[in-house]
């Protein structure tokens, strides 16, 4: 600092400590209640003291940067100094009162009427056909567009989404409000976060109904355009269990292009008749491998997502679409691997057919009409 300098005043300091956004809750500390104070000394060192929800908050080295950025940039400041303590019982239940309303009933949010977020149950008929890459890609993608979205990892044989998403941190508890890890913008959670190490999950229905119900009322999404759940393959319990919770969900059909497993991805898609649920559409994985030299390899045949749509349209005499067909490409596994996906890489695999046609069908989910668009008010004229 030049001597000459004057001191920050503290509307600046104020204004630039409104920036700091909680990397959970996705929302400014000044309006979570969670900036206790700050001073600024004579020479200019401003100390901020930041109250964390819980103690040994694993984020707690995030805001302490992000502080430290935000007052960074403003003229006439020395030092910057982060003091962090740790909210009473009180200030915690002021907090969770903000963010869920005064006295909220525990219900699950998505189900209120006013809800304006559309949820996806991204279902398969079998393993293995990339029914979470989809999920994955479909959510960043949506994020990447400016949409705030969320991801439920409710296939509890093989929960990969954190390993997709390239989350290795836990859900931070606020008493019993679980604050679900952000990766690309996205809120994730996954029962895989829940048990230790790579076990196998052996619940059962009623079990699994109660994790997905936890998840449902316990984590805290905030406001979310889209709600992705991915769920286990097959037509199990679960796929009941989403249509008990989330009536207004939509089931977004995930096949590959062979004809078993098109059969298979049709019952899945059938459960809708009995649920009385909707279909978002269908989407085709694995559609063919383009080799070098242009031409295409359909190593899993042609067709399946196409007769899947027919066959759904026919049985619940509803025009049920095709979203798109997405390729094989190697690259869209690396970086599955990796945790990046493929839709937010940049150079050759950001511009792959396969990023292109799940950024598209990402794309035109977005702009369906949600909420209450469509839905019958329950009003009759007098
Ligand atoms: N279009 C694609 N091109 C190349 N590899 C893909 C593609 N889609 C998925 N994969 C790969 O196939 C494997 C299975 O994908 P994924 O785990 O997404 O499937 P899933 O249907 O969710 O499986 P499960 O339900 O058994 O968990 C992963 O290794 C994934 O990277």
């Amino acid at each position: 600092m030049t001597p000459h300098h004057p001191l920050p005043d503290r509307q600046s300091v104020q204004r630039a400590l409104e920036k700091v956004i909680d990397p959970e809750l996705r929302r400014p500390i000044t309006e979570l209640g969670m900036l206790k104070g700050f001073s600024i000394d004579d020479g200019g060192a401003v100390t901020v003291e930041v109250l964390l929800t819980i103690a040994g908050c694993p984020l707690r080295d995030t805001i302490t940067g992000d502080v430290e950025k935000s007052l960074a940039a403003l003229p006439g400041i020395s030092a910057v100094s982060v003091v962090l303590d740790v909210m009473t019982q009180e200030q915690r239940t002021a907090l969770k009162e903000r963010l869920k309303g005064p006295g909220a009933e525990r219900g699950i949010p998505f189900n209120d009427p006013s809800s304006l977020t559309r949820v996806y149950a991204v279902a398969s008929g079998k393993g293995g056909v990339g029914k979470s890459s989809v999920t994955v890609n479909l959510a960043c993608a949506m994020a990447a567009q400016g949409l705030r979205v969320g991801i439920i990892d409710a296939d509890v044989y093989g929960f990969s989404i954190p390993g997709l998403m390239g989350i290795t941190g836990a859900p931070t508890r606020v008493d019993e409000m679980i604050l679900p890890p952000v990766a690309y913008g996205v809120k994730t959670i996954s029962i895989g976060m829940f048990v230790s190490g790579n076990q196998p999950v052996a619940w059962r229905g009623p079990m699994l109904h109660r994790a997905l119900e936890q998840f449902l009322t316990d984590v805290y999404f905030g406001d979310l355009d889209a709600l992705f759940l991915d769920l286990p393959p097959g037509t199990g319990d679960i796929a009941i269990s989403v249509s008990q919770l989330l009536p207004e969900s939509r089931i977004l059909v995930v096949t590959t292009p062979q004809s078993a497993a098109a059969d298979v991805a049709e019952r899945a898609g059938s459960i809708a008749v009995q649920t009385g649920q909707q279909i978002a559409g269908v989407i085709e994985n694995m559609s063919w491998l383009e080799l070098e030299d242009g031409s295409r390899v359909e190593v899993f045949g042609a067709g399946g997502g196409q007769v899947v749509a027919e066959r759904l349209s026919s049985t619940l005499d509803k025009d049920i679409k095709l979203l798109g067909s997405v390729p094989l490409d190697p690259r869209l596994r690396e970086g599955g691997d990796r945790g990046e996906p493929i839709v937010l890489a940049g150079g050759p695999a950001g511009s792959s057919p396969a990023a292109k046609a799940l950024r598209s069908i990402a794309a035109e989910l977005a702009t369906r009409p949600r909420g209450l668009a469509g839905r019958p008010l329950g009003v009759s004229p007098a």
